[in-house]
């Protein structure tokens, strides 16, 4: 079986998994009778189980003998991984609390906080599973990491995070190891193109971590900006501290590790971080652009290093988990638009979710500041332009300086000064609005175009510019036309 997998686990799963539960003892069979196999791969099977308590218990109690079964089943070793599936708690009527971060997180925080005060408690086997063993043996005095500290995008969460068949299996190895960290998959490497949610991944895993082991240390980096802190650190000579703030990780997320390629001393810092993490136990998730193998000019160390635990791929959405995402979207942010107009965008809109969300965004923004709602004859004029027909052209973030400022009253060079005068400001975040919008650059990368700005500069300028869509017509207006004006001269060179 491959990454690929439809939204129902196939009959010959199901069926594996009928054999091996009827060869397990009646007190095992109280546990598994609800669970749910979703997927096999690289002799993992994952499993879905309503909640915490029957996934401990499949984890601890139940395991050697489910284990054996399904592997007897099979005829081959086969590990077993436990998730939670929230769906399942709805269709089973389950008596627990249908899964949410947040209730978890109370009462997850009370397990934390009890099993810290009583780290020796071994006799309560049905809570043992949410005490991670990396983080009890860490050296370092328990502290309270927060979602600042990890760098985390606080909307970046699991709850957001819509499951279809194109990425079912990432997310539910996602889930694993935010569950298990260090144990389930080590590394874990989300690969895929970009703007199909490995980031949002990324950080969903850190959030989770953070909410089930709030003293464990959680931090995000784009491979940039490590990068960056590896020529800064030998620059300035303190290759140390740097060593030190890399390696006290308890879970380290590194977003786009293609950008590490033919970078020479960075990816020897890097393998000696992954080295003293792993030998650890301490989990590492990376997301990159290709599989690893692809990563043609890595050196083989890392690259072999990286194969070490799982990969799995995230695909373009089908068209119903796109609804899904938009009708999510348009909760989550207020956004008031009919069914039909959700459905037309997503079947405009194919290959990327950034794109999907940017088209909703526009539609309603526009509604909003003419006082009308979205209705599908509107949503067809706005986004006219938007929704390409045929190939894309190129655009860069030249482009996009050049078309903002002749655009505006200032240079490029203002565009990338540190100069903070109020119409500046607006026409720099207005730029870098656009180059997140119309080019696949990550925001280091958008950053750095900007006269090295830190990609967090650039995640603000984003959200402020999309608020501002919504509630003043000049910058609505500005940004329309400046997006005609650069796709116009994309299409001419
Ligand atoms: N399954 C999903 N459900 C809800 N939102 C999603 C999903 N997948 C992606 N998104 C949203 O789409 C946008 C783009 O996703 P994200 O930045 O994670 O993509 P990416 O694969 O990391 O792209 P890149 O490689 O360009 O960084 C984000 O706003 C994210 O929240």
């Amino acid at each position: 079986m491959h990454d690929g997998h439809d939204a129902n686990p196939d009959e010959q799963l199901e069926e594996v998994w009928q054999r091996a539960v009827s060869t397990l003892s009646p007190g095992a069979k109280v546990w598994v009778y609800s669970a749910k196999p979703l997927t096999l791969h690289n002799n993992i099977m994952i499993v879905a189980v309503q909640d915490d308590l029957t996934r401990a218990q499949l984890e601890s109690r139940v395991r050697p003998a489910l284990e054996h079964a399904i592997s007897t089943a099979l005829q081959q070793e086969t590990r077993l991984v436990v998730t939670i599936e929230p769906s399942l708690a709805d269709a089973l009527h389950a008596q627990q609390d249908a899964y949410s971060p947040q209730d978890d997180l109370s009462t997850k925080r009370q397990v934390g906080a009890s099993l810290e005060s009583e780290p020796d408690d071994d006799d309560d086997d049905s809570g043992d599973e949410f005490v991670p063993s990396w983080a009890e043996r860490s050296s370092a005095p328990p502290r309270i990491g927060t979602v600042a500290e990890a760098r985390l995008n606080p909307r970046y969460l699991f709850e957001n995070f819509v499951i279809g068949s194109s990425n079912r299996f990432a997310h539910a190895a996602a889930v694993a190891v935010a569950e298990a960290p260090g144990k389930a998959y080590n590394p874990l490497v989300i690969h895929g193109e970009s703007g199909l949610g490995k980031t949002h991944l990324l950080h969903a895993i850190g959030h989770y971590v953070l909410n089930l082991y709030p003293s464990s240390r959680v931090r995000y980096v784009n491979s940039e900006e490590f990068t960056n802190d590896v020529i800064n650190a030998i620059r300035e000579n303190r290759t140390a501290a740097l060593k030190r703030k890399y390696r006290e990780i308890d879970v380290l997320l590194v977003d786009d590790i293609q950008f590490l390629e033919g970078k020479e001393s960075t990816q020897t810092e890097f393998f000696h971080t992954f080295n003293a993490l792993h030998n650890e136990n301490k989990q590492i998730v990376m997301t990159s652009d290709r599989p690893p193998k692809n990563l043609t000019t890595l050196e083989d160390r890392l690259r072999n290093r990286f194969e070490w635990g799982l990969t799995t791929d995230v695909q373009p959405p089908d068209l119903e988990t796109r609804i899904a995402i938009l009708r999510k979207k348009a909760a989550n942010e207020k956004l008031t638009a009919p069914a039909d107009v959700l459905e037309f965008i997503a079947s405009k809109v194919q290959t990327n979710i950034r794109e999907l969300e940017g088209a909703l965004i526009r539609a309603t923004a526009f509604a909003n500041l003419n006082g009308t709602t979205v209705d599908l004859q509107l949503a067809q004029i706005v986004l006219k332009d938007l929704i390409a027909e045929g190939e894309e052209p190129d655009i860069t973030a030249g482009m996009i300086m050049a078309q903002t400022a002749a655009y505006s009253e200032f240079s490029i060079d203002d565009l990338c000064s540190t100069n903070r005068s109020r119409n500046l400001v607006l026409a720099r975040q207005i730029a870098m609005y656009l180059c997140r919008e119309l080019t696949d650059m990550s925001l280091p990368k958008i950053g750095q175009e900007f006269g090295n700005r830190d990609h967090t500069t650039v995640m603000h300028a984003d959200r402020k510019i999309r608020k501002l869509m919504a509630e003043k017509h000049a910058v609505y207006n500005q940004v329309t036309e400046l997006t005609a004006r650069i796709k116009q001269q994309a299409r001419q060179s």
